[in-house]
């Protein structure tokens, strides 16, 4: 029963790949049905006609031997005219398999860009904590490794198998002439390499979902061996050899694993085939003991011979596509499992707080990441009025990006809740929200476009707007160096793309502040350490025209330097996810706490 399951499973999404193909292009679709049609029934029709042929070269000959005449035109046009009709036939099936590749070259271009469309669309709706899931972000890899070839692949073989399905039935229509029993006969024969087929292709599919953390290793370990970013620090560590072995030892384990099913694979196939083979000739040597004793004529043998010929070739090549769609579905179902993959919309509609001006406030947060054993953030609260300024300080891993993230709903707190100006976060419209924050983390992202197009990033709508990008690139301390460089803004960064220029760690950190300048609506501005790879100068340049922003924004900086912290208006110093000081630096000093011993031991550092 389960192995009767397993093999329907063959068709489960056979359907949506359908659709899929169909909603691509409709007028590709029909073609390809139409050639699968015309391809499917024709090889039968010239069987028929080869049997035709024959048998009328036999009459012709008897005829002109028992009149004794010589050839002449009306004795032999009978023949010629269904020679001429095989001809024609053979040539229109030449044609509907060209037209059948050509349709699918150009349907396999438009559904590959469709799905890897769907798949992109789909990860913009995706939350952070989901990118973070490895499970969830293993789906994805595969989703795109493989999935965009799949649907056509799925369709082509359903059409493959539909257009062989035809020519078997129309051959099975001529040979039950002959006898029902060598049908059934064929038909029995083939089953067992069919389930063999499909058995085997099911283990392969699960093989390779169970292994893929595997394999997304090695295709992880090929980026750090042979990617400009990090092949600098591969080389001079001499990690080559040793990443080289640990690549090398999971090919041979996944080899080893592919090898045992290939040959089971191979060698079910090639036994239960026999059985096939066995059946097969059985019927064709029925065939020519019948034609011997003269029940058949010799065309009807000739016609049985191809009927066999071209019924093997049909019969073997459903094999592969029945084989592949079951591949392909699977594939599939791994894609739909991503795709269906429920997101949690954020749901809110505001656009304006219930206290306008109220600024931010925390609420006893609390937040643990999913799957950790403790928190991040517990119990924090804190209230930032527009106009003011928040520093946070506090060791590595202490909490404070963890926090920005919380702001930026990237996460939702576990406990307690978020305001801004008097509303939940949760309650305001996402875009709105995003729109007023204006946010660098330690990890901005450096495009590979051009420079320009790297600061009207922070601004989607103004992303081409050479005015604004100058403006930000003041504000950011960018300007000197664009200006020194061959194309100003339009110059190339990074070096994937020909003519691309390379900037310093201090000089993308000011294109990421000044892209974080760029979003001119923004009313809240966080810096996580933004200044870290600058230069002295530039840091004290930053912080003075930080303070001239201050004036009606909220502005929250995370460093550790606490020379540059100690302007800000609250400054909360964060152990564990917990503030255990807060206060202005005078206060903090006063209090002589931990802040206070922090501080001095900086200051000393410094003299
Ligand atoms: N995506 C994540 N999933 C699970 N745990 C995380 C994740 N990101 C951070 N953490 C954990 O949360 C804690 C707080 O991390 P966070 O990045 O907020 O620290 P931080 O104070 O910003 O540190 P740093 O000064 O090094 O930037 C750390 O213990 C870290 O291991």
């Amino acid at each position: 029963m389960r192995q009767v399951s397993n093999f329907l499973g063959v068709f489960r999404y056979s359907r949506r790949a359908l659709r899929l193909v169909w909603q691509t292009s409709r007028r590709l679709t029909l073609g390809l049905a139409l050639c699968t049609v015309v391809a499917g029934v024709l090889p039968a029709v010239a069987a028929w006609v080869g049997q035709l042929i024959v048998d009328s070269v036999v009459e012709a000959m008897a005829y002109h031997q028992e009149t004794g005449r010589s050839l002449s035109v009306a004795g032999v046009w009978p023949v010629l005219r269904y020679v001429a009709a095989e001809a024609g036939i053979i040539a229109a099936i030449a044609l509907a398999q060209r037209g059948l590749s050509a349709q699918q070259s150009l349907l396999r271009a438009l559904l590959g860009q469709k799905v890897n469309v769907m798949i992109l669309e789909k990860a913009g709706t995706l939350s952070l904590a989901q990118f973070e899931d490895s499970e969830f972000y293993d789906k994805l890899t595969r989703a795109r490794r493989e999935a965009s070839t799949r649907p056509l692949g799925l369709v082509n073989k359903t059409f493959s198998l539909t257009q062989n399905g035809i020519s078997l039935f129309s051959f099975g229509v001529l040979l039950v002439q002959f006898s029902p029993w060598a049908l059934l006969i064929l038909v029995i024969g083939a089953l067992p390499v069919f389930a063999s087929e499909a058995k085997f292709s099911g283990d392969a599919f699960h093989l390779f979902r169970r292994r893929s953390p595997h394999t997304r290793m090695q295709m992880y370990l090929e980026t750090v061996l042979a990617r400009e970013d990090s092949i600098k620090e591969v080389k001079l560590f001499g990690l080559e050899p040793l990443l080289l072995e640990r690549y090398r030892h999971i090919f041979q384990t996944l080899y080893g694993e592919d090898r045992n099913l290939t040959l089971r694979r191979e060698s079910w196939g090639f036994l239960l085939g026999l059985l096939g083979t066995l059946a097969f000739y059985g019927a064709y040597a029925w065939v020519v003991v019948e034609t011997i004793a003269g029940t058949l004529t010799l065309g009807e043998m000739t016609m049985y011979l191809m009927v066999f010929k071209q019924g093997q070739g049909a019969l073997s090549a459903s094999l592969t596509s029945v084989s592949g769609m079951y591949e392909d579905n699977l594939y599939l179902s791994n894609l739909y499992e991503y795709l269906e993959q429920p997101v949690s919309a954020p749901a809110g509609t505001r656009h304006e707080g219930e206290f306008p001006g109220d600024g931010i406030r925390f609420e006893k947060v609390s937040f643990r990441y999913p799957g950790a054993e403790s928190s991040a953030l517990s119990d924090i609260s804190l209230h930032l009025a527009p106009g003011q300024s928040l520093a946070l300080v506090g060791r590595n891993g202490s909490g404070k990006t963890t926090l920005i993230k919380l702001l930026t709903r990237l996460y939702e707190p576990t406990q307690g809740r978020i305001l801004l100006d008097g509303s939940d976060l949760k309650e305001w419209d996402i875009e709105t929200l995003h729109r007023r924050i204006g946010v660098i983390f330690q990890d901005f992202v450096r495009y590979q476009l051009k420079v320009g197009e790297n600061l009207g990033a922070g601004d989607v709508e103004a992303f081409e707007d050479e005015g604004r990008w100058e403006t930000a690139a003041r504000q950011g301390l960018a300007e000197d160096f664009i200006d020194a460089m061959p194309q100003r803004y339009h110059t190339q960064l990074g070096r994937w793309f020909k003519g691309g220029q390379e900037l310093s760690g201090g000089q993308w950190q000011k294109i990421a502040l000044s892209r974080a300048y760029m979003r001119e609506s923004a009313d809240i501005l966080v810096l996580d350490e933004p200044t870290a790879a600058m230069d002295a100068d530039a840091e004290a340049a930053v912080f003075a025209d930080f303070r001239r922003h201050r004036h009606d924004k909220m502005t929250i900086l995370i460093s550790h330097r606490f020379s540059t912290v100690r302007t800000a208006d609250h400054i909360l110093l964060i152990e564990n996810g917990s503030i255990i000081e807060q206060g202005d630096h005078q206060r903090l000093m006063n209090q002589d706490g931990s802040y206070a011993r922090l501080f001095r031991l900086q200051a000393r550092g410094y003299r």
